[in-house]
């Protein structure tokens, strides 16, 4: 069993699986329901095979949203780049992949000095162990990615799941970020392992009541805080 969880849960809908045209109104609505954070899903066609959003956009949804928490997932090849205008554009959470960059822990310092939350995520086929004990205590959050980043939709990897349970051996106190295919069949093995903080996209976004969905997700991680 992991150790106690100290941090309080967030569940963060992806608005990867929104509609776009609407993203200002879809985002209130996930809020009004529930969430406490908005997992802003930033792609540059470069670090993916996507391209979705940047600093613009995400500067018209904190305008029309004061007080939303953007947890901005820079799916970028180039993460030191973007790091003053996502703060300029409101960003809240600053989480750069740890593969596009050899040299993270000025980034880190980069995104504190514009008071932002950093994250550092690693992707399926990378391991936890990628994220040094010195990396994981510098950065506020951690994203065990549990699919291949670029596209909502796909199936939750169950492979990943031992990687959240090895940072939250190692890393008690931070937040530890799941990201992809999680949903209500698939959230209990990541919040049993250690995650906090959950991305679920299609799960919320595509259910014929997603309040209900953002309350299972939510009540589920509780749970396994209390349990831990
Ligand atoms: O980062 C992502 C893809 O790169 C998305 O946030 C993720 O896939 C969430 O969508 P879903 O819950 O539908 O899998």
């Amino acid at each position: 069993m992991p150790p106690a969880i100290i941090s309080p849960s967030q569940l963060s809908p992806s608005v990867l699986a929104s509609d776009f045209g609407q993203l200002t109104a879809e985002c209130k609505r996930m809020i009004d329901g529930g969430a406490t954070y908005l997992h802003m899903d930033v792609m540059d066609g470069h670090f993916v095979d996507n391209i979705t959003m940047g600093p613009p956009v995400l500067a018209s949804v904190s305008k029309a949203i004061p007080g939303i928490f953007m947890d901005c997932h820079m799916m970028v090849a180039k993460p030191e780049k973007w790091v003053n205008a996502v703060a300029d554009a409101g960003g809240s959470l600053y989480c750069f992949h740890i593969e596009a960059t050899d040299d993270p822990l000025p980034i880190i310092a980069s995104i504190h000095a514009r008071n932002m939350k950093a994250g550092v995520a690693i992707s399926p086929d990378t391991p936890s162990t990628a994220i040094t004990d010195e990396i994981g205590h510098a950065a506020d959050m951690l994203l065990v990615m549990t699919v291949y980043p670029g596209r909502g939709g796909q199936k939750f990897l169950d492979r990943c799941v031992p990687k959240v349970a090895e940072l939250r051996a190692r890393f008690p106190e931070k937040d530890i970020e799941v990201d992809g295919g999680v949903g209500p069949s698939t959230v209990h093995a990541c919040a049993h392992a250690g995650s906090n903080v959950i991305v679920a996209g299609t799960a919320i976004f595509n259910a014929a009541d997603p309040n209900q969905v953002i309350a299972q997700l939510t009540a589920t991680v509780n749970e396994a805080q209390r349990q831990s």
